[in-house]
């Protein structure tokens, strides 16, 4: 049975910095956060103030100058297929791949698992995001909220512990970007992933989150913990939420809110 008490990922007074010939830029100090499973745990805050560094180290792509990440207890020290990054920007599916070949890709050039297995692995996952009937159709056939699934289903057919998100929909008008944040909710509701996301958009991290972690600007420090409970913007408790994520992004008190992980 898995100790849902205890943090999945643990990020512990991690402070990451860039070293240029000229500079040494101190993106995160000293920032504090656990993630726990299920969580769809969001990392927002203003340009610059470190999310995308966070989430690299969180990959193991950047070492922290100071303070430790931990995945299930164990210091991350490079990437590894325990946490996927997802991809959203649409042309990063292959295009000559169909959907299958599109799954199966991360664990054939991973060496995760070979031929059949690793086609029914992908099938598997196809089947849990509802597109195996259209497994064998190229990503220039499917709906934008059809290649999100493809993507996800990419990175959860390699069963990582957490699943990283920069930004996905930053790109998209509204309406596009609200349907595809409907489809990751369903999905997050169907398949239980753990999601670390950053944004920048208040309205997209309370409709998103879990749990919200508020960064100050750069360099980016932990300003307050919220937890979020699936709420809309377009509803009382989400307004609530964003108006006083909003006081506290642009007053930026120190606060703190144990979430309820009993
Ligand atoms: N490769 C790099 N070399 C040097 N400095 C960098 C590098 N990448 C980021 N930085 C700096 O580190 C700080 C944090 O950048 P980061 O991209 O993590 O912020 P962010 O919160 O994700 O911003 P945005 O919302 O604009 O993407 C910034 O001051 C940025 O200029």
């Amino acid at each position: 049975m898995s100790d849902t008490s205890r943090p999945l990922l643990e990020v512990d007074g991690v402070t990451l910095q860039y070293k240029t010939k000229e500079h040494l830029i101190t993106a995160t100090y000293r920032v504090d956060f656990n993630v726990y499973q299920a969580d769809r745990f969001v990392l927002l805050g203003p340009s610059g103030c470190g999310k995308s560094t966070l989430l690299k180290a969180v990959g193991g792509y950047l070492t922290p100058t100071e303070g430790q990440i931990r995945l299930k207890g164990k210091t991350v020290g490079g990437p590894g297929p325990d946490r996927m990054m997802v991809f959203q920007e649409f042309d990063q599916l292959p295009p000559w791949k169909t959907v299958k070949q599109n799954v199966m890709f991360p664990l054939l050039a991973s060496g995760k698992l070979k031929g059949r297995a690793a086609e029914e692995k992908a099938m598997q996952y196809i089947e849990l995001v509802k597109l195996a009937a259209f497994a064998d159709h190229y990503p220039h056939q499917l709906s934008g909220g059809m290649k999100q699934r493809v993507a996800i289903a990419r990175g959860m057919a390699m069963e990582p512990d957490i699943l990283l998100m920069d930004e996905p929909y930053a790109a998209l008008d509204a309406l596009t970007r609200r349907k595809m944040q409907d489809e990751l909710l369903l999905l997050g509701q169907d398949t239980r992933f753990t999601l670390l996301f950053v944004t920048h958009s208040i309205e997209e991290a309370v409709k998103i989150g879990t749990r919200i972690l508020l960064l100050s600007p750069h360099p980016g420090q932990v300003t307050a913990e919220l937890n979020s409970s699936g709420a809309d913007t377009r509803d009382a408790n989400g307004v609530l939420l964003s108006e006083r994520i909003n006081s506290i992004l642009f007053s930026e008190p120190v606060e703190t809110e144990e979430a309820n992980h009993a």
